[in-house]
């Protein structure tokens, strides 16, 4: 048999969303305060005939199994770098919400950077691989690092943010999902005649991560996406409500639909679980915790 290269990939949570104007080139500056959790996607890649996608898992609906897959334009990508042709099987383990506003296809081509630069043994550093991962999508370059940073520019130029102890998150997931590119047009709709200041980082978010406070990361959470994801899914307003009864803070992950809240500990997150689970149009609950590491060669063996 050949050889396999596994890496395992993180999903994400926006603690700050902050849009600012479309801009010319179609996208709006943010500035966003990522944190990875601990809801993964796998990504393995061995050598085949020619460029081919397996999607399994548990969140597989609507994830194309072929060249538009992300991790497959990751692998063409560096194909290309390395003056080869892209002869790779890449099966995704998907665990990452499909459209949920938790950055599942980013991980994907993350970790296909990842782990087709091992297979092919091209030797790109750190810093390649995330100037490959800004051309791919402006979340691709933090599923790379994980942690807790802060994304300005299109969210994809990062530096890293101080944080103290760990995190347990609550996700609701919704029936079906969002586009995030409907989701930024519905934002614009709705601030439209408004004049939109330019986005800036929360002094009391960066404060509470320093020190490493629950209660004060809840209080700060803020995402100027929700109110167009509720918009385009008004079931999420109850959802949030109901979340929101036992937790420190929720919010609407990213582009949505995906509601995230953050518990103050164990008995709380269950508590949160319990409440979430009766809301209609929740169809899944996961908990996770946070900061979680950004893509990672695992061995072989899956260790
Ligand atoms: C909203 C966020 C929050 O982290 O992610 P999700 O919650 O969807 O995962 C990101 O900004 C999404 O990042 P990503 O999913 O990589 O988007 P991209 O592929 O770069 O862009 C897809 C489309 O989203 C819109 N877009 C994206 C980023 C940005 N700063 N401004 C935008 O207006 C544009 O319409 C763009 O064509
Ligand atoms: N590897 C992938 N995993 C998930 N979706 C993918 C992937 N490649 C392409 N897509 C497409 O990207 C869309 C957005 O998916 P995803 O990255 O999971 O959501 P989000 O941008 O909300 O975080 C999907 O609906 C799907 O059509």
């Amino acid at each position: 048999m050949g050889r396999r290269v596994r890496v395992r990939v993180p999903a994400k949570v926006n603690l700050q969303l902050a849009v600012g104007p479309l801009r010319e080139d179609g996208y709006h500056g943010v500035v966003t305060v990522y944190q990875a959790v601990g809801l993964y996607d796998e990504v393995t890649v061995e050598a085949a005939d020619g460029l081919e996608v397996v999607v399994t898992g548990d969140e597989t609906v609507g994830v194309p199994a072929d060249a538009t897959n992300l991790a497959a334009k990751a692998a063409a990508l560096l194909a290309r770098e390395g003056g080869r042709a892209p002869d790779v099987r890449i099966t995704l383990r998907k665990g990452i919400p499909v459209a949920g506003g938790m950055a599942g296809g980013s991980a994907d081509a993350a970790g296909a950077l990842v782990a087709c630069n091992a297979l092919w043994e091209l030797g790109l550093d750190a810093d390649r691989l995330a100037a490959h991962a800004a051309a791919l999508g402006s979340d691709v370059p933090f599923s790379l690092t994980g942690g807790t940073a802060l994304g300005v520019g299109r969210g994809e130029r990062l530096t890293a943010v101080l944080s103290q102890g760990s995190f347990t998150w609550v996700f609701a997931l919704a029936e079906g999902g969002l586009s995030t590119p409907s989701v930024y047009a519905e934002c614009d709709r709705l601030r439209a005649g408004a004049p939109v200041p330019e986005p800036a980082v929360s002094d009391a978010l960066l404060s509470a991560l320093r020190a490493g406070s629950v209660s004060g990361v809840g209080a700060a959470l803020d995402n100027d996406l929700q109110a167009a994801a509720v918009s385009l899914h008004p079931g999420l307003h109850a959802v949030l409500e109901a979340g929101r009864r036992s937790a420190v803070g929720g919010l609407v992950s990213g582009s949505g639909p995906t509601c995230a809240f953050l518990a103050a500990d164990r008995e709380a997150a269950a508590r949160i679980v319990h409440d979430l689970e009766a809301v209609e149009g929740v169809r899944g609950v996961r908990t996770a915790s946070a900061p979680a590491h950004g893509a990672r060669l695992l061995d072989p063996q899956g260790a």
